[in-house]
């Protein structure tokens, strides 16, 4: 078996601040990697890296055998629609808001070719129901959908496709505690049966605990420590982790 995504000195400058500074990263099919780190480490950097949107300076990333960054924009398009999935923090950059939630849903099956309406809007409700929606909903517009619901409606839409690789960017980032865990705790039950290899961007170590295989520290632009989930927050070996897991104890 050979890595589903593979990145391999990955630099990327911003003036003075090494935003990327030599980053190697592995994952594979079905796996779930977190990378966690203080706010600027550069995670997002990393993340708009390996999906494309982002060119760095030096290194390579290839996904299933393909160069990601020697790709045109069309390929690279054609691969967030077919193979890969976004998940943004902020569910307005993932949803469309001017229209329905069984839109919104049917819209990302229409892009991989499904053509016929009863079964894209059966496939639609489904999935609602699958994240905790009640169908009935399916033509309401995701503007009257409570913070948590614009969210799952956002998971739905990017899981109706089954993409093989699955980037979430802070997923329950500006959530309410209790709405975060029920996100968390859906989530989880989602990659679990779809099998799915997520890339997991977050600064909230519980969630990296509940969601990763394993965990990937980054600081000022480098990968300071790495390993199973379990190890790294049980036993933290670099100063920086033994300081991000105490400080959250702590808190
Ligand atoms: N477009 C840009 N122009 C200039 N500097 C940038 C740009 N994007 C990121 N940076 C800088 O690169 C560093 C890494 O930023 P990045 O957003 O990747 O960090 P992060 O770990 O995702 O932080 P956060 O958790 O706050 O989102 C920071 O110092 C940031 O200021």
């Amino acid at each position: 078996m050979s890595p589903l995504l593979s990145a391999r000195g990955l630099e990327l400058r911003f003036g003075r601040i090494a935003a990327l500074d030599g980053v190697d990263l592995d994952i594979w099919p079905g796996e779930v990697v977190a990378i966690v780190g203080e706010s600027g480490s550069g995670k997002t950097t990393l993340l708009r890296v390996l999906s494309g949107l982002a060119a760095p300076d030096a290194g390579s990333v290839i996904f299933d055998g393909q160069d990601v960054l020697g790709m045109n924009e069309a390929a690279r398009r054609h691969l967030m629609r077919t193979q890969w999935g976004f998940v943004h923090q902020n569910p307005r950059d993932g949803l469309r808001m001017g229209v329905s939630a069984g839109g919104n849903i049917g819209e990302r099956l229409m892009a991989t070719g499904a053509r016929h309406y009863g079964n894209i809007r059966a496939a639609a409700a489904d999935w609602l129901r699958r994240v905790e929606i009640d169908p009935e909903r399916l033509d309401a517009l995701p503007r009257t959908f409570s913070g948590g619901m614009q969210q799952r409606l956002q998971i739905a839409r990017t899981l109706v496709t089954h993409p093989r690789l699955v980037f979430m960017d802070e997923p329950t980032g500006g959530l309410d505690v209790s709405v975060q865990a029920r996100l968390l705790d859906l989530i989880r039950a989602l990659v679990a049966e779809l099998g799915l290899s997520v890339l997991l961007v977050t600064h909230d170590i519980a969630a990296a605990r509940l969601l990763a295989h394993r965990i990937l520290v980054m600081r000022h632009g480098q990968v300071v420590e790495q390993g199973l989930t379990d190890r790294v927050l049980d036993d933290p070996q670099h100063p920086y982790t033994q300081l991000l897991v105490t400080s959250v104890l702590a808190a």
